[in-house]
């Protein structure tokens, strides 16, 4: 048996209407990973994720899951994977247990071991209490909690979050992480997108980067951090209008090692480099000799944010600021994991078809 969970080599998938939305990708996942797959609105996530779970077939490349060839076998790709789809797949008509109790006969799970399985995912997601309330009722964490533990009904060995957490509070999302840690502790592999860069660095073990449908940088967040160049220094200035010039004063004294970033910032300047705590201390008196007032500094090590910043050019100014939704609301009716006015039932790995069949794949060239 191979040792992969998810062997994608030169991925491409070309929409309908031209988009080149995935542009050659190769993603090696080893089983038991817990990977995520980072970039910033339409950098093509959800697309190799669809495809990945064959909703979409590539139109080009070759992709193998658990296996399985996700072109010529996609039925048991389905029956081996979990998808937890960014627009929620529960019914918020029906109960908690009603909802696995769907999700159990979608999957085909066999009956009699259905209540079992019910029970352990409602107590696994922390929902035994109110497995008979109508998730309408439910804050966006449970609904969340929900929807990961309907994607687990037949115990797939790999699954895909799509951007699982996103309009949760703090609370709520610590939460998700420890159930997602404890499902990938127990051997399931992980394939997690997000926006939430810290989210990628505490839970994943490896990241890949995608921009504009190819992948920009891969690596252990500690090894993209890295790349990052050094540390960084931050200095806040009395005037921010003399930014332009404490760079000047910056780069003209050739403070800082081969390599160093030296930029503006809204409040000063910001130095990345390897020697940027040490010789911080000299930038400050050459700023003072200029005449320059400095009113506060600080130097830490790279976050993924910089890492983002740096590898894609963009900051990630969806992460933090998006929408939020309190886990311990009781109404917390959500429309911030809407479904696009798509049915959320469809399309889903669920569903059945076996090769050929392609009415349940969204619209792709090739
Ligand atoms: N059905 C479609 N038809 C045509 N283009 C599409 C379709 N779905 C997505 N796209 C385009 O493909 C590109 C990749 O989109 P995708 O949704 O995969 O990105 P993403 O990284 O998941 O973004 P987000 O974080 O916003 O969900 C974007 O340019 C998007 O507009």
């Amino acid at each position: 048996m191979t040792d992969y969970a998810i062997e994608a080599r030169d991925v491409a998938v070309t929409y309908a209407d031209g988009t080149e939305a995935v542009r050659g990708i190769d993603l090696l996942v080893e089983r038991g990973e817990f990977v995520g797959f980072l970039g910033p609105n339409g950098a093509g996530k959800t697309t190799t994720i669809k495809t990945l779970v064959t909703l979409l077939r590539p139109t080009d490349g070759s992709i193998v899951v658990n296996g399985f060839d996700a072109i010529e076998e996609p039925r048991q790709v389905r029956s081996t994977v979990g998808y937890m789809a960014q627009e929620t797949s529960i019914d918020p008509e029906l109960t908690a247990r009603e909802n696995l109790r769907f999700a159990c006969d979608a999957y085909g799970v066999p009956r009699a071991q259905r209540d079992d399985r019910i029970d352990e995912l409602l107590e696994l997601v922390e929902l035994t209490d109110v497995a008979n309330k109508v998730a309408d009722d439910f804050s966006g964490g449970m609904k969340k909690r929900l929807d990961a533990a309907t994607a687990l009904v037949h115990r797939p060995p790999l699954v895909f979050l799509d951007e699982p957490t996103t309009g949760l509070d703090p609370a709520a999302r610590n939460r998700l992480w420890e159930y997602f840690r404890r499902i990938n502790d127990e051997g399931t592999t992980v394939f997690l997108t997000t926006q939430y860069l810290e989210e990628a660095d505490q839970l994943c073990e490896r990241l890949s980067v995608i921009q504009d449908g190819s992948v920009v940088a891969e690596g252990t967040p500690g090894e993209l951090k890295r790349r990052v160049g050094g540390e960084i220094l931050s200095v806040e200035l009395a005037d921010p209008d003399e930014s332009e010039r404490a760079v000047a004063v910056a780069r003209d004294e050739s403070l800082f090692a081969d390599g160093a970033t030296i930029e503006t910032t809204e409040s000063g300047l910001a130095v990345t480099a390897r020697d940027a705590r040490t010789r911080g201390t000299e930038l400050l008196v050459a700023l003072r000799d200029a005449g320059i007032d400095v009113i506060g500094f600080d130097v830490r090590a790279p976050t993924l944010d910089d890492v983002f910043l740096a590898v894609t050019g963009e900051g990630n100014e969806d992460g933090p600021s998006t929408e939020r939704e309190s886990d311990t609301t009781d109404v917390a009716r959500s429309g911030t994991i809407g479904n696009g006015g798509r049915d959320s039932r469809e399309p889903t790995v669920s569903d059945e078809s076996e090769k050929g069949n392609d009415t349940d794949r969204d619209e792709v060239n090739g």
